[in-house]
This record gives structure tokens, sequence and C-alpha cells, in this order.
């Protein structure tokens, strides 16, 4: 099991701060949406070319021209780049051709699907690498989570590795932990403690167990 660390309402000198906090914790740092729009893909060549070491997960949510856009990230530094499920399967395919040239993976995030164990079938078939559950901002501020879309997706997806974002704190992740996720994707259960580093050394000992 594999922790991610999301950034979303840092700048680049604040994303660099954070991660230079808590590095040796995580195993993938993800630039996420809003950073990407407002910093563009100039926030994930920052990163790379300051960690080098670390996997890191361009969250551009792609809707549309696959391929292309993960090109653009690919060569940006991306070495994860995420897709929604609602798209079209040509999108997806688009996106997982061209990842697979340089040795890259596709995150397909499941935020706002219907039919979510059909879909997470259909993506799996794709040849995508994570099948993600996400409860986004939106949902979290509705009281909404994923735990239960996590168990749901497990029973279906064959070949690719799950993972789940979306309001994960330390007082849930034993109870994430148990539905055996590939991935875990926390933003704001460690950027927003007042002691990330701990939250983050913690959350690593989780994991590291499970
Ligand atoms: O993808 C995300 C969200 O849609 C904003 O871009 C977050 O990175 C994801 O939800 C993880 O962050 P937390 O919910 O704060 O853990």
């Amino acid at each position: 099991m594999k922790l991610q660390l999301a950034l979303d309402l840092v700048d680049i000198p604040g994303a660099i701060e954070i991660v230079t906090e808590v590095a040796e914790y995580i195993d993938i740092v993800e630039i996420g949406t809003p950073i990407v729009i407002n910093e563009g893909l100039h926030a994930v060549k920052a990163i790379k070319e300051a960690f080098p070491a670390l996997t890191v997960l361009a969250d551009l949510k792609i809707m549309d021209a696959g391929g292309y856009e993960v090109m653009k990230a690919v060569e940006a530094g991306a070495d994860i780049v995420t897709v929604l499920g609602v798209s079209d399967d040509s999108t997806i395919k688009g996106a997982v051709e061209e990842a697979k040239k340089t040795g890259k993976a596709v995150l397909v995030d499941l935020i706002n699907v219907k039919d979510l164990k059909a879909r997470a079938a259909e993506v799996d078939a794709l040849g995508v690498d994570y099948v993600c559950v996400h409860s986004g901002y939106d949902h979290q501020a509705e009281g909404k989570n994923s735990f239960a879309d996590l168990k749901a997706i497990k029973s279906v997806v064959k070949q690719a590795k799950t993972a789940i974002a979306g309001g994960i704190k330390l007082s849930t992740l034993p109870e994430v932990i148990l539905a055996q996720p590939d991935l875990v994707i926390v933003g704001g259960g460690i950027t927003g403690e007042a002691d990330m580093k701990a939250a983050a050394a913690e959350m690593r000992r989780l994991v590291s167990q499970a």
C-alpha cells in the first residue's frame, strides 16, 4: 500500500516547502488540480526537479484529448496522470496509449460516476494503471466519503491497482486501510495539520503495517 500526498491549495514555493517537510514519509506527491489551474504544468516541472526521487502525479482530471494532455504532463515530468472516469472510452484509451510509450501511468478518477462498479470494470479493461474512488471537496462538504465505494470497486477491478481519495484523516485512515486499497491519497489530512510531519509519519506507519 502506498501513500500519496495531495497538494491543492498552495503555490509552487508552498508546495516545495511542504514536500521538504514530509518527503521521507510519502511515496507519491500529487500536484492537485487547483495548482495546475493556477500555475500550469510548471508546477509539475518544479516539483519533479526539486524531488527527482519522488513519483509525481499530475491531477489534470483529463476529460478530452487524453493522448495529447498526457503527453504534455509527461513532458513536464509527471509519472502518473489522472483522467476522469466520466470521459469517453476513446479519451481513456488515448491516455493509456500515450502513457505506455514512456512507461508512465494513468489513474482514472471515478469522481461523479453514477454506476461505479460498471465503470470501474470498463476502465479496468481499458488497461489503466489505477482506478480511484473519490469524494471531491463539494461532496465532502455534504458529509460524503468514498469508503463504501472502495469496497464496491475492489470486487470488480481485476488488473489495475485501486486507490481512494477525499477527506481521509488520521482518524479515518484505519477504516480505509481495512478495505485494502493499493494507494491512499491524502491532502488536507496532512496539509491541514499544525504538525504536518507528525501526521505524515503516523500515516506512513499505518500504511506500512497494512
Ligand atoms: O483531487 C482533489 C480535489 O478534487 C481537489 O482538487 C484532492 O486532491 C483530493 O480530494 C485529496 O485531497 P483531500 O480531500 O484534502 O484529502
